[in-house]
């Protein structure tokens, strides 16, 4: 298998705030990694750190093969990183198609029918086909998350990091959210996936890592990391603040 991406000791503080302490791990390409963690555990700065919009104090962060640590946010996009936003960021004026034309035009630098094939074929993937001509700001909750999906999916990537994703669905929608998740990560996508909607984690990932004040303090098969009785006392805690 190959390597699609590696930290090695990534360190970043903001004054005395630890978001990303000494960590380590690396994902296989094709490989769905979740990551857990209470509030404010660094999560999204992990993510942060990884698209480019942060750079690290120390520590170094190679995406397929290529050491990326000092590159700019635009060129790892380019080079195949995609993320969701907790909160979705759509052009709420546009329609569902021109949000999708944004990022393949944009992100995966594609133009013409070549652009507009890739958009109907990830409307597709993500179940948005029928809603190609509605107004991104009139979607429904789960249907702008789908959005979210396939701006991240336009542009391309071998890598899409999706931060809570799950959060405030129903059981139904989230039921069908990760039915779409699962179909991305079976067509070869590499996903790590932040979310305290732990069964849906659970439902889609290889491996677990788990976050506290920036540091790795479990990584492995999930349903082993949900047992240990360090996670546990952890889990509870993402549970009451969920
Ligand atoms: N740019 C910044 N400047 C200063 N502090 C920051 C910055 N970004 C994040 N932080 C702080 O770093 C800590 C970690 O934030 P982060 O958003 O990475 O956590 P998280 O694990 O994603 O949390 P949540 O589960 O609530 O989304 C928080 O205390 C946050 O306030």
């Amino acid at each position: 298998m190959t390597q699609i991406l590696q930290l090695d000791a990534v360190s970043k503080a903001f004054g005395a705030v630890t978001v990303a302490d000494d960590l380590s791990y690396g994902l296989e390409e094709g490989e769905a990694l979740g990551v857990l963690g209470p509030n404010g555990a660094g999560k999204t700065s992990m993510f942060n750190l990884i698209t480019g919009t942060l750079k690290p104090d120390a520590g170094r962060i190679t995406f397929a093969g290529d050491d990326i640590t000092a590159l700019g946010a635009a060129r790892r996009s380019r080079s195949g990183i995609a993320r969701s936003f907790q909160v979705p960021q759509p052009f709420t004026h546009m329609t569902v198609f021109e949000n999708a034309m944004v990022a393949a035009t944009q992100s995966a630098g594609l133009a013409g029918r070549e652009a507009e094939r890739l958009c109907i074929e990830v409307l597709d993937q993500t179940e948005l086909l029928d809603k190609a001509n509605d107004r991104a700001g009139g979607l429904t909750l789960l249907n702008r998350k789908r959005l979210e999906l396939t701006r991240a999916l336009c542009a391309k990537p071998r890598l899409l990091l999706l931060d809570e994703i799950a959060g405030g669905l129903t059981e139904a929608e989230c039921t069908a959210l990760i039915a779409t998740i699962k179909s991305i990560h079976a067509s070869g996508v590499s996903i790590i996936w932040i979310e305290h909607v732990v069964h849906a984690l659970m439902a889609v990932v290889e491996r677990l890592i788990v976050i506290d004040f920036g540091r790795k303090i479990a990584e492995g098969e999930p349903k082993a990391i949900m047992d240990s009785p360090e996670v546990q006392e952890i889990y509870l805690g993402i549970e009451a603040d969920a």
